[in-house]
């Protein structure tokens, strides 16, 4: 069945899901995307033959589902133009945001009564269909609509669905992820350089080295943990390394940048005019329980 689907936002994550659809078989006539910087406007029609529009009433017109791709800062102007727009199609359109922070409580807030909202937290591996997503209902969407939302997903990569609650957590593991990779990469193509490699040898041997190590992991079917081991011959080079990399406090940089990465997720939703309806979270101190 072929379903509208309007993507509004034609940045990094919102390119990743078009060209994730359209990988996946989705047919370009199928999709439109709202861009307002005109350069970014140029190469989504060049590069995909996408139809792109500075309008998101338009685009959201006969969308089954709409994506909600913006930075956090520009939901409300996105927001006020759907609430004043007049849907065509017979069937109820689904709101499905990617928006890092913001509550489903503000969009349902803003758009129409009853509306189906659906708040996901995904990741930019999406580009190459290996995105890992996590769907939160909001309180009007039902198991179809998130039915839908999930299959749309599901052919740009994995899918996981949790409660809301769950979402700044969710954000600092595989949100904000993929960005820990890149930077221990980085720092290990630094790493040979200064041991003597080449660059191009160096980045050859890191990447290739955390794309095995990645396979290995979802495919083995055995722990990080049994990997690390296997990879650890008593008294040998990993054990010299890892040694160091626990003196040095590699744990407690994880810990320390996942809770201010959940903590910076938590932030976002604080609203003072929307106190009262932001959804419970571990990392948002609970103003009806008294704490501070
Ligand atoms: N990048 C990532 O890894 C992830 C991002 N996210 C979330 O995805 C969202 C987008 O992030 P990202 O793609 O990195 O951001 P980008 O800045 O790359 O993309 C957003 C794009 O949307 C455009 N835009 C803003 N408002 C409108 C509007 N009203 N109509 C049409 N276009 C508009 C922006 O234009 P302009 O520059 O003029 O504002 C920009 O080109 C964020 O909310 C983020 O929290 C979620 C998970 C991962
Ligand atoms: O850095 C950010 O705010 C976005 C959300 C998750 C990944 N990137």
């Amino acid at each position: 069945m072929s379903e509208r689907v309007a993507i509004v936002g034609g940045g990094k994550i919102g390119e990743a899901l078009l060209a994730g659809l359209i990988n996946s078989g989705k047919p370009v006539r199928d999709l439109v995307v709202v861009e307002r910087v005109e350069k970014r406007q140029s190469e989504l029609t060049s590069d995909y033959g996408v139809r792109v529009t500075d309008d998101v009433v338009d685009a959201a017109d006969g969308a089954r589902v709409l994506f909600i791709a913006v930075k956090p800062d520009a939901v409300d102007s996105v927001l006020q133009a759907l609430g004043k727009a007049d849907d065509h199609s017979d069937e109820e359109r689904i709101t499905v945001t990617l928006v890092a922070g913001i509550p489903t409580a503000r969009y349902e807030a803003a758009l129409p009564a009853g509306s189906p909202v659906i708040r996901v937290m995904p990741n930019t591996p999406m580009l190459v269909n290996e995105a890992m997503s996590a769907v939160s209902p909001g309180r009007y969407a039902n198991d179809d609509q998130v039915a839908v939302a999930v299959r749309l997903l599901e052919s740009v990569g994995k899918v996981m669905v949790v409660p809301e609650k769950q979402l700044d957590a969710v954000t600092a593991i595989s949100g904000s992820g993929p960005a820990y990779f890149f930077l221990m990469v980085e720092s290990m193509i630094d790493a040979g350089v200064a041991l003597g490699l080449t660059r191009a040898q160096s980045a050859e041997l890191a990447v290739q080295t955390v794309k095995g190590a990645g396979v290995l992991l979802s495919e083995s079917g055995l722990t990080s943990v049994d990997l690390r081991a296997a990879v650890t011959s008593p008294g040998g080079t990993t054990a010299a390394a890892l040694r160091e990399f626990e003196r040095h406090g590699l744990r407690h940089a994880v810990n320390e940048a996942t809770a201010a990465c959940a903590e910076a997720s938590a932030r976002m939703a604080r609203r003072p005019d929307l106190e009262g309806s932001r959804p419970a979270s571990p990392f948002t101190p609970d103003p009806a329980a008294g704490g501070q």
